[in-house]
């Protein structure tokens, strides 16, 4: 048994509070709003973001960071992407002593183009940072907290630790398995939420099946161009964070960037959707980051590119979809053509 603080108790921490909480582990769930804080520990349940499940004993909430990480190991941080700089800042004034953090979350940040595990890194001092671990995977939190059969990848730079995180998580309705390429898994991750965000404009649209599929397939070929010129292992990309992911999160209701893109397509504002969404879509900024790694690395994207267009340049949805089928003609493994005419 282990003691373990969640960090965020949105969807997603509180899922994965109800997995540690079910393989016996002390669960601190961690908020920053005290009404929901005090919600959980009233009446246990997360009435905005998991209304339908009821959280064991084993789940406390907590607002005080300080009290929530007070004698523990391991944190799981589980905040949009965008949060992740200030909720560090504040974990590192109140520890002293190293912590092993499992971060959950999917997103490249704009700008400095970092991935997760790399803003840790710069945030957190060494003399306070045990190891990192991205776990990431094929998950809705509405699934997983109803004890759905879900799989999921836990990544790092030492082994050890990843399987470490494993032990902790897997049980019978939650298996989880194990890959060294961080990278990949951050990258999979993370840029899935762009093409969930296309198919639901897609389908926004009224167009069919074909073009999900189109999306998914042509959508995971511009994910590993990049993710491989960054350093993943492009295997990593046919596997659960990669291909696993983007089928869930283009193919669910439950997806906030399907649901978001849905929006668009039948002509909502992005400002409305994102308004009205109530939780993250961390499809919008990293379509902003995934634009910058484009052109940064020089990798062709043109779905990125044409969602870029959509969410900031006005560009029409139906004019988006119209300029990608019209794109000049190509083959379809182009990069492994000019892969092996180098070779020749
Ligand atoms: N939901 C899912 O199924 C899955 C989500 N993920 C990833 O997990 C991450 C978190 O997503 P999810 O839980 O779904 O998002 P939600 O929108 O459901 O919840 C986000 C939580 O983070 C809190 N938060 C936001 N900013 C801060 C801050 N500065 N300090 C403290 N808390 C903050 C929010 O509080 P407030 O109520 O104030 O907004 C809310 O409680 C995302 O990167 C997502 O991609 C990964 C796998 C599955
Ligand atoms: O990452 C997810 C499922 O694996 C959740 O996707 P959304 O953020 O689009 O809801």
């Amino acid at each position: 048994m282990e003691r373990i603080a969640v960090l965020g108790a949105g969807s997603w921490g509180t899922a994965l509070s109800i997995v540690l909480a079910d393989n016996h582990h002390e669960v601190r769930l961690w908020g920053h709003r005290k009404e929901l804080i005090q919600q959980i520990n009233e009446t246990h349940r997360n009435q905005k973001y998991l209304p339908e499940v009821e959280l064991s004993d084993a789940i406390k909430g907590y607002t005080d960071l300080a009290e929530a990480l007070n004698s523990v190991n391991i944190a799981v941080l589980a905040v949009p992407t965008k949060a992740i700089r200030e909720v560090l800042q504040d974990v590192i004034k109140v520890i002293d002593h190293k912590l092993i953090i499992v971060h959950v979350s999917k997103g490249i940040e704009p700008d400095s183009l970092l991935r997760i595990s790399e803003i840790i890194k710069e945030e957190v001092p060494e003399n306070l940072l045990q190891d990192v671990v991205v776990l990431s995977g094929p998950s809705h939190a509405e699934e997983v907290s109803l004890r759905q059969p879900t799989t999921v990848t836990s990544s790092s730079d030492n082994l050890e630790a990843a399987e470490h995180i494993q032990d902790l998580f897997m049980n019978q309705h939650f298996r989880v398995y194990t890959n060294p390429d961080v990278i990949g898994v951050e990258i999979g991750g993370a840029l899935k939420n762009i093409i969930a965000l296309a198919a639901g404009i897609t389908d926004g649209l009224g167009y069919g099946d074909n073009a999900k599929a189109a999306l998914i397939t042509r959508g995971l070929a511009e994910i590993a161009r990049l993710g491989s010129i960054m350093g993943g292992n492009p295997l990593t990309f046919s596997g659960l964070t990669g291909i696993g992911d983007l089928i869930v999160t283009c193919t669910s209701v439950h997806s906030r960037n399907w649901r978001a893109g849905n929006l668009l397509g039948k002509g909502q504002k992005l400002e409305d959707v994102l308004e009205n969404m109530g939780m993250v879509v961390e499809g919008v900024r990293t379509t902003k980051a995934a634009y910058q790694l484009a052109q940064k690395y020089d990798v062709k994207m043109p779905i990125t590119e044409a969602l870029y267009d959509v969410l900031f340049n006005d560009k029409e949805v139906k004019d988006a979809v119209d300029s990608l089928m019209a794109r000049v003609k190509t083959h379809e493994m182009e990069d492994l053509v000019n892969i092996s005419e180098n070779r020749s």
